[in-house]
C-alpha cells in the first residue's frame, strides 16, 4: 500500500518531473504531442506496457496525435509515489518518441 503524499512532498517531485501539473488535489496531468496519429498509439502501447509492469494504469486520452495523461492512486484518493514514478517512466518514453 503506498502513501499518500503530502503538500511539500507533492511539490517537490514536480519540480523534477517537467511537464507535469496539478488537475486537482487528487491527479497530475501531462499533456503532449507526437508527431503522427501512430506515433501517438505506439507511445500509448508502451505506457501500456509501464503501467501493467507498476500495475498502475494512467487515464489516457488520444486526441488525433495530442495525449493527455492522467495519474491518480484511485485505492488512496490521492497522490502516491506510484505516480510520481510512474510519472517519470511516462515521460520517458515521451522524449524518446519525440514528445513535444
Ligand atoms: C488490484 C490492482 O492492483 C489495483 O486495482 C490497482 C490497479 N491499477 C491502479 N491504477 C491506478 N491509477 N490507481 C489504483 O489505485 C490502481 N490500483
Amino acid at each position: 500500500m503506498a502513501e499518500l503524499l503530502g503538500e511539500d512532498a507533492i511539490a517537490q517531485a514536480l519540480d523534477g518531473l517537467p511537464g507535469w501539473q496539478r488537475e486537482d488535489d487528487a491527479t497530475i496531468v501531462r499533456f503532449a504531442k507526437l508527431p503522427s496519429f501512430r506515433e501517438a498509439i505506439a507511445t500509448v502501447g508502451d505506457v501500456a506496457d509501464l503501467a501493467e509492469e507498476a500495475d498502475h494504469h494512467p487515464d489516457m486520452d488520444i486526441r488525433f496525435n495530442s495525449l493527455k495523461f492522467k495519474l491518480s492512486t484511485h485505492s488512496e484518493g490521492g497522490l502516491t509515489a506510484k505516480d510520481t514514478d510512474l510519472a517519470a517512466k511516462i515521460s520517458s518514453v515521451l522524449d524518446r518518441r519525440g514528445a513535444s
